[in-house]
């Protein structure tokens, strides 16, 4: 029986001042090298060993895996990257404050550029940070974005998931994908077969284990974060980004 683990990063530096953040290659804080370290035990306190792990281009989620997989044992296993498991690019909300954001443009259009499945905010402008360098230099330019809404994320995320992680699942391996929150709804939403108004209301913590054992056609039979207490605690609080002062 396949066995899959969703892990989002750890905290990231942008994440604790509460700035709008996709593809600009921000590290972890120091309570985020710490819930990816916390990550990596809960996978081995449940005895869910990685034996292969994929993850984005972005700095926060490939450390997220080192010390997971630190904490698990299972510095050995073969690694994947690739950008289709990058956060949605937030185009030109890219570096601001989301509570600033929230303030100035009204709960309406806060949560319809955040949560709604096809809106995608404005695009980047040349003077804002866009993340991208030559870490993307072998990608055609007219794939990389200029913003993304969750559907778009979700187009680009799946060839990557069919073409890459399924022959994974499908060999019997444990599979890790370390990712983000948004690029991880998106898969969140294709697994659970989730509507596109309901994923409004999905948040994902950073650095809590979430495990789907799925059948061998790929359908899940079951999935729970590995300590889902503080799972509720931190989804609400990521869904409550935009109050925080
Ligand atoms: O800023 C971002 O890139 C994401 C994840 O940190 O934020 P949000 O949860 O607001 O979509």
């Amino acid at each position: 029986m396949p066995t899959l683990v969703l892990l989002r990063h750890g905290e990231s530096t942008w994440n604790r001042e509460n700035l709008f953040t996709g593809w600009v290659d921000v590290d972890l804080s120091e309570k985020g090298l710490k819930e990816a370290t916390r990550g990596g035990e809960l996978l081995q306190e449940a005895g869910v060993l990685p034996d292969v792990v994929h993850t984005s281009l972005l700095t926060r989620a490939i450390r997220t895996a080192w010390l997971a997989l630190d904490a698990a044992g299972r510095t050995w296993v073969p690694v994947r990257r690739s950008w289709r498991l990058n956060e949605r690019h937030y185009g030109g909300l890219q570096g601001l404050n989301k509570a600033e954001t929230l303030a100035k443009f009204g709960d309406e259009q806060f949560l319809l550029w955040r949560r709604s499945y096809d809106t995608p905010p404005p695009p980047i402008e040349p003077s804002q940070p866009s993340g991208v360098d030559e870490r993307y230099a072998d990608l055609a330019p007219d794939v990389i974005p200029l913003t993304e809404c969750l559907r778009d994320v979700v187009v680009r995320m799946l060839p990557y998931w069919y073409d890459s992680i399924v022959p994974d699942l499908r060999s019997g391996a444990t599979v890790l994908v370390t990712a983000h929150g948004n690029s991880l709804r998106a898969l969140v939403k294709h697994l659970d077969g989730i509507s596109d108004t309901d994923i409004a209301n999905l948040n994902i913590p950073t650095g809590i284990p979430l495990r789907y054992e799925l059948d061998d056609d790929l359908k899940v039979l079951d999935s729970g974060y590995l300590d889902p207490a503080a799972a509720e605690t931190a989804a609400a609080a990521v869904a409550a980004q935009g109050k925080k002062k």
